[in-house]
């Protein structure tokens, strides 16, 4: 064991025996702070060539519109779901650790290609570098939405501990970015500012102590929303990547209806069985709505839209500005206006400028400047 691997041992069991109330939380934030300062140390040392596989992603160019990973124990299903979603194959057996690197496929939907990432099994210990583990997560780190692919007749501990690998390397799986800014200075100390009130434990005290710990004395914080502990050492400690996910629990040909049932209410999951091809249109229809994407078709003018080729964007809001950028980068510099049809707009069409927010399905001209 290295003294860095000693030294996590030794905090972890000193948080695990330290009863939980307000009077420890102090306390108890440090030691996480220094816990993350140390797994940071420790992900430095193996991606200098210390653990198995190194900290680079398998090579596979991005193509499409976006991308999905397939993260998930050995045999749970991972490379059936590839092939039934893309019709790529890959291959798939009874025995662990069948795939070995990553396969890509695309699945087309909507109009929109979307890159799916078939990759090896991980188990416990990956991020720290058991088997292809780290390669498997820095592979996962790249995709604009993870999906963990569950085996339903396994213990649904079998999800934390996925997650944990995840976490632990830096990933947040269906968490907003924290709203607080840190910015450093020459001198001056520390600057807490509260733009809202913060009542989970993260007092202005806490946070000093923790940023003292990261060797930062002179900074400007600015605390844009009610902020945990745990978030807020993820911004000091920074690289963190915060992806969207769906739980796909395969297999579901094993389960009872009763057990169904129960799965069906659970938020961001999605019941499949890969093999005789149950809910698949589910689990696409959720992917779409997970990647937040939206068609835009486009209508050349005195033409009819192209309803087939849809301009696919993923983006929150999106405004007309950043679907030209995604058309072609010549475009902004000659922007006049557009006119839009579609919901974003009170009357069809209705002429807009480059701010304006698009809504799935609208179409749009773009007239530019002469
Ligand atoms: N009953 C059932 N079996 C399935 C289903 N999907 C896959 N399997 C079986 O589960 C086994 C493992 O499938 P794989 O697709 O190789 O699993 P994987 O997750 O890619 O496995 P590794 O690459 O080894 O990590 C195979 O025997 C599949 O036929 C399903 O929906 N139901
Ligand atoms: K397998
Ligand atoms: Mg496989």
């Amino acid at each position: 064991m290295s003294t860095t691997e000693a030294k996590i041992a030794e905090l972890e069991a000193e948080y695990a025996r330290t009863q939980k109330n307000k009077a420890t939380e102090g306390h108890l934030g440090l030691i996480k702070a220094k816990l993350a300062k140390l797994r940071r140390e420790q992900e430095a040392q193996q991606s200098r060539g210390g653990g198995g596989g190194g900290g680079e992603g398998f090579d596979v160019k991005k193509v499409g519109d976006t991308r999905v990973g397939l993260v998930g124990f050995p045999s749970v299903g991972k490379s059936t779901l590839l092939t039934t979603l893309t019709g790529t194959k890959s291959e798939a057996a009874a025995y662990e650790f069948t795939t070995l690197t990553a396969i890509p496929g695309t699945m087309r939907y909507r109009g929109a290609r979307i890159q799916i990432l078939d990759l090896p099994g991980i188990i416990e210990g990956a991020a720290t570098g058991k088997g292809r583990g780290r390669q498997v997560i820095s592979a996962a780190r790249t995709c604009d939405l993870i999906m963990i692919v569950l085996d339903a007749a396994k213990p649904v501990t079998h999800k934390f501990l996925i997650e944990r690998e995840l976490i632990n390397f830096g990933i947040r799986l269906n968490e907003e970015p924290p709203q607080v800014l840190i910015k450093r200075k020459d001198k001056g100390g520390i600057d807490i500012q509260e733009i809202v009130p913060q009542t989970k434990g993260l007092t202005k005290e806490m946070a000093t102590r923790i940023l003292k710990e990261y060797k930062m004395s002179s900074v400007t914080v600015t605390l844009r929303e009610d902020c945990t502990i745990d978030r807020f050492i993820d911004v000091v400690d920074g690289k963190r990547t915060y992806i969207p996910a769906l739980y796909v629990m395969n297999k579901i040909d094993q389960l009872t209806i009763e057990e169904l049932d129960i799965i069906d209410q659970m938020p961001n999951y999605v019941p499949i069985s890969s093999r005789d091809q149950w809910n698949i249109d589910d689990l696409m229809s959720a992917i779409w709505d997970k990647c937040n994407m939206l068609r835009i078709y486009t209508k050349p003018k005195g033409q009819i839209p192209d309803y087939d080729e849809p301009v696919v964007l993923h983006a929150t809001n999106p405004t007309v500005e950043q679907f030209c950028n995604r058309l072609h980068k010549a475009i902004m510099p000659l922007f006049k206006y557009a006119w839009v049809w579609g919901s974003s707009v009170r009357h069809q069409p209705q002429k807009v400028g480059k701010d304006h927010i698009l809504n799935d399905e609208d179409i749009i001209q773009i007239v530019k400047r002469v």
